[in-house]
């Protein structure tokens, strides 16, 4: 009998996740439960999550969803608009409904189109998380028309991240999925208050993997993927150990028809074999033992949040990721679809 190598880490969380609402989240929400402890649950639904009677009632839906036993805990956010009230956002963070607060540049993404306009229309807002210790969590483009799609991060960076970061020093800011050097040098190179999310899909593809041979709509998300140079240093930025980098898939489902059309929706599901993708990478790059900070530590340690006790086991022995799932009344083909991955989750 051959025995596979294994890795055991403590239980992890997945600090960025779309878990959708009615038959889709009950189609989803058990993927994320079976491999995190928590998860950071995305707040642009349609319409978008403003105020905290609908973000306490969405976790209720959320909970309802997860198989019998599990001990899964959506750490939910708020949706920030140009009419955003700093005592709503008060009141929400106090009695524990918001863990944070999402800022989506209008039209930037999927559920963005009430999102902000301009960031100085919630400086009182920011002012407000800032003096009560609340996240802000940033989708990070700019929208101009004017900008290559390519460089909307890397401009956003320029035009509106710097500004905020100098304006707020002491409020947390996490640079949700960064997807270019620029965005990993600017994390790095960032105060104690300043961090980002990384997805296992900009960790594994480049652009080409969406263009080459074919147009690819199930390689497309955003931030869109970069050139290979972006790959690059996102892959060493997240196997470095940095304690402001951590986990976040982005696990975006978007029904099959709607991703294989004219106009196909942006987002990967990634959630059935997050962390089988994620240690791929590690091991990789000969990081194994760095792993674990990025999957389990470091993303409480910037929320202020404990640590999970339990562990996890990862083997590997391999999996084959099926072509499709079927979900929520529909089918999604997952990240990976058709791949086999060299770890497993036990
Ligand atoms: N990442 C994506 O491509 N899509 C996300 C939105 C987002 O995270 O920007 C979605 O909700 O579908
Ligand atoms: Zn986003
Ligand atoms: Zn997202």
């Amino acid at each position: 009998m051959t025995t596979h190598p294994t890795l055991t880490i403590r239980r992890p969380d997945d600090w960025h996740v779309h878990l959708r609402d009615g038959a889709m989240l009950e189609g989803v929400a058990p993927y994320t439960a079976r491999q995190f402890a928590r998860a950071i649950v995305m707040p642009n639904l349609s319409p978008p999550m403003t105020d905290v009677a609908g973000v306490a009632a969405y976790r209720e839906r959320i909970l309802a969803a997860l198989p019998a036993g599990s001990d899964f805990t959506p750490l939910m956010t708020l949706y920030l608009t140009d009419h955003t009230d700093p005592d709503e956002v008060e009141r929400g963070h106090g009695a524990g409904v918001f863990t944070a607060a999402k800022l989506y540049p209008a039209h930037a993404t999927t559920g963005s189109a009430q999102g902000v306009t301009s960031v100085a229309t919630i400086y009182p807002v920011l002012e407000r998380m800032q003096k009560i210790g609340m996240p802000l969590l940033i989708h990070g483009e700019v929208t101009d028309s004017h900008v290559d799609i390519f460089d909307r991060e890397a401009v956003f960076i320029e035009r509106t991240l710097r500004k905020l970061v100098a304006d707020f020093p002491a409020l947390k800011i996490v640079f949700e999925h960064i997807t270019t050097q620029e965005a990993a040098q600017f994390v790095e190179s960032g105060g104690a208050n300043v961090a980002a999310t990384i997805t296992p899909q900009h960790l594994h593809i480049n652009r080409n993997a969406m263009l080459v041979g074919g147009m690819r709509p199930h390689a497309y998300c955003l931030p869109v993927a970069k050139r290979e140079k972006h790959r690059l240093a996102l892959r060493k930025l997240a196997t470095s150990g940095h304690d402001r980098v951590f986990l976040g898939t982005d696990t975006a489902p978007h029904a099959r028809h709607l991703k294989e059309s004219a106009c196909g929706c942006a987002g990967l599901f990634n959630a059935p074999y997050a962390l089988e993708s994620y240690i791929a990478v590690f091991d990789e790059e000969g990081a194994l033992d760095k792993f674990e900070a990025f999957a389990s530590e470091n993303g409480p340690r910037f929320y202020g949040l404990p640590l999970n006790e339990g562990t996890v086991t990862l083997e590997k022995s391999g999996v084959t990721v099926p072509g499709e799932i079927a979900a929520g009344g529909t089918v999604l083909v997952p990240f990976h679809a058709g791949e086999t991955l060299a770890w497993r989750l036990v």
